[in-house]
């Protein structure tokens, strides 16, 4: 494998779905699900940004999908394929590893490669890559981040801080079990819970920058105030162990879970029959802006509350 023609060829095994056209056509054309909206989303992957330069090329393909499933998981959406940008560097062992790590995770996911479109990069400049996901909407309704209602409890699904670990590990700066550096590089998206908590939510988030900055967006975006209770920030028994303390955890980002505003008591319920936890964390009020408070006292926010890039 080496050209564009070549990458697009092994593509082709990846693109079942009629709406591909094998990969032969301009275009995909997808018949739109009868009665229920699509949901898009689109996010990037750029070497030494989102993943380490040696970080194996399967993981890296598995992630492009992933962190995209989990904005349809926010949604409630139920993903239907997929659209890649891919960046040719020359390296065709690197190619050839992605192209099987994609269509280990397209399988795992039960999602079809529908199209995108195949560059060559710059030799010696940091791998991009694009991916956009298209899902069908939940029959109820697609949760908004500009739902939220005062009075409403914000929850997240854990645990979170784990991929900032993960991260440390990868760049070496500190020793840590295996399950951490799987978190950052092999996030799994909450797709199933995503679609169960969708009727119940007034506002659904995916966290992908961190945990303040993103639940500062909910807030924002709802008009309200929002206040977190640090001490209630769900950490593994690992980041325990390694003394992760839940400020770091909380602006680290890359955790991929659920973050989400209700007042339905169904929640704790929802979260374990999908064997997953879910933590009450805070509450919107009228006002604006993020307080933070551990175990009840007020504490000053930190300079940053998470990732914003090029800031
Ligand atoms: N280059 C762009 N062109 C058009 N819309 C954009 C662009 N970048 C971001 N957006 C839009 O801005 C909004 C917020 O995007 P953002 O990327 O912050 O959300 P996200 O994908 O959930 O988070 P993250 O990228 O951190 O995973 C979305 O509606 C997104 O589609
Ligand atoms: C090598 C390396 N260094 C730092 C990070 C941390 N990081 C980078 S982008 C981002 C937010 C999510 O991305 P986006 O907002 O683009 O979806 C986070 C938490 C990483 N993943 N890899
Ligand atoms: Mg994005
Ligand atoms: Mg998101
Ligand atoms: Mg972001």
């Amino acid at each position: 494998m080496s050209g564009e023609g070549d990458l697009i060829a092994r593509l082709r095994a990846l693109a079942p779905h009629p709406a591909a056209r094998g990969l032969l056509d301009d275009a995909a054309v997808l018949p739109a699900p009868v009665g229920r909206d699509l949901v898009l989303t689109h996010d990037m992957l750029v070497e030494g940004v989102h993943f380490l330069p040696d970080c194996p090329p399967g993981d890296v393909a598995w992630k492009l999908l992933a962190v995209n499933l989990s904005d349809l998981a926010a949604k409630g959406a139920t993903p239907i394929g997929v659209l890649m940008g891919y960046g040719l560097t020359g390296d065709t062992a690197w190619d050839a590893a992605f192209v099987d790590g994609l269509a280990r995770a397209l399988t795992h996911f039960n999602v079809s490669l529908l199209g995108g479109d195949t560059v060559a990069q710059p030799s010696g400049q940091a791998r991009v890559l694009g991916l956009t996901a298209v899902g069908q909407a939940p029959a109820g309704g697609v949760p908004d981040r500009r739902g939220a209602k005062a009075g409403d409890r914000l929850w997240v699904t854990g645990p979170i801080g784990d991929a900032g670990l993960g991260l440390q590990i990868a760049l070496g700066q500190i020793e840590g079990p295996r399950r951490l550096l799987k978190a950052y590089r092999l996030p799994m998206p909450r797709l199933a819970l995503g679609r169960a908590l969708a009727p119940h939510v007034s506002a659904m988030a995916d966290v992908s920058d961190g945990l303040l900055i993103d639940a500062r967006r909910i807030a924002a975006a709802s008009g309200l105030a929002v206040t977190i209770d640090l001490a209630a920030v769900p950490l593994s028994d690992e980041a325990k162990t390694l003394g992760l303390d839940p400020l770091t955890a909380a602006t680290a980002g890359d955790d991929y879970q659920l973050l989400f505003a209700t007042s339905s008591v169904d929640v704790e319920r929802i979260a374990a029959e999908h064997r997953a936890a879910a933590s009450p964390i805070g509450y919107f009020e009228e006002g604006e802006g993020l307080a933070l408070v551990d175990a009840g006292t007020p504490i000053d926010l930190p300079a940053s509350l998470g990732w914003e890039h090029g800031a």
